[in-house]
């Protein structure tokens, strides 16, 4: 049981945007991507969500993610991308309510889903009926994660793996939505889901993961936990500038860049 990758080639015309990258990520486990700005990582995210064409093989438990019918895989693989268009004014309960779009023909399945749960989970149940536009982009963000949360059941306990994979799902939020928000997918994680989460900020990469891929020009150039990828040689060759590395209190790479006022 895993969510596998291999050799994902992802091109727009003459050029290549991901090449031949290799992915695995297991139930429990959490998978942060990491490089600089335009390295690939959205784009090999939209890969193996499958929102993107591209050469290779993506497997979800052994099935090829083209061969696994539309409902069966969105409840099994939920995925949080950059942008969210809502064109009309659906309510903050509504939205989330339709994470249970896929459960539509499983017995039992959307009634027996707490929606407002997931809303307490991200710390938004009091905007349950708020008009979604209406709300900031770090709210917008988090009322997006519980939809997703909602389509994999991901707070309660199913038989099935189930994987999420998060674009940059710090993004617009605060320094204690932020917390939240890694200490939630940290828990999904403990609860036996695979999470693949690009991450800007290595810091909360280092925190929550337990492997790192970095990657730059559409290449992945390291792979493996935090205590080995994040060191600064890695870390200058793929950023391109200079960081210190030290350990934090639970032995975590700490990762400051070096300023040259
Ligand atoms: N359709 C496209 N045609 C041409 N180039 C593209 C296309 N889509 C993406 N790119 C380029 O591919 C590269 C990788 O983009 P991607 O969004 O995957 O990077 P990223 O690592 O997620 O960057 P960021 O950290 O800035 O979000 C970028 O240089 C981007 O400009």
């Amino acid at each position: 049981m895993s969510f596998i990758a291999k050799n994902v080639t992802v091109t727009a015309g003459a050029k290549t945007l991901v090449r031949d990258a290799a992915l695995v990520c297991a139930p429990g486990e959490v998978v942060a991507m990491i490089g600089p700005n335009g390295a690939g990582k959205s784009t090999l995210l939209s890969a193996l969500a499958r929102r993107r064409e591209a050469a290779g093989d993506v497997r979800l438990d052994g099935r090829a993610l083209g061969d696994w019918p539309g409902d069966a895989l969105a409840r099994r693989r939920g995925v949080l991308s950059q942008e969210h268009h809502m064109p009309f004014g659906f309510s903050v309960r509504e939205v989330v309510e339709m994470g249970l779009l896929p459960w539509r023909a499983v017995a039992g399945g959307p009634a027996r889903v707490r929606t407002l749960d997931y809303l307490e989970a991200v710390g938004l149940r009091r905007f349950a009926h708020r008009k979604y536009p209406t709300l900031s982009g770090g709210e917008k963000r988090r009322v997006q994660l519980a939809r997703v949360m909602v389509q994999l059941r991901a707070l309660e306990a199913v038989d099935e793996a189930r994987y999420l994979l998060l674009d940059e799902p710090l993004a617009s939020l605060d320094i204690a939505e932020s917390a939240r928000v890694l200490t939630l997918i940290r828990r999904l994680a403990d609860r036996g889901l695979g999470v693949v989460s690009v991450f800007h900020d290595l810091n909360a990469a280092a925190s929550v993961a337990d492997r790192v891929v970095l990657m730059r020009g559409g290449e992945i150039v390291a792979a493996g936990p935090p205590s080995v990828c994040l060191n600064a040689t890695e870390l200058e060759a793929c950023f391109g500038a200079p960081v210190a590395v030290s350990a934090d209190e639970s032995g975590r790479p700490h990762i400051r860049a070096q300023l040259s006022f």
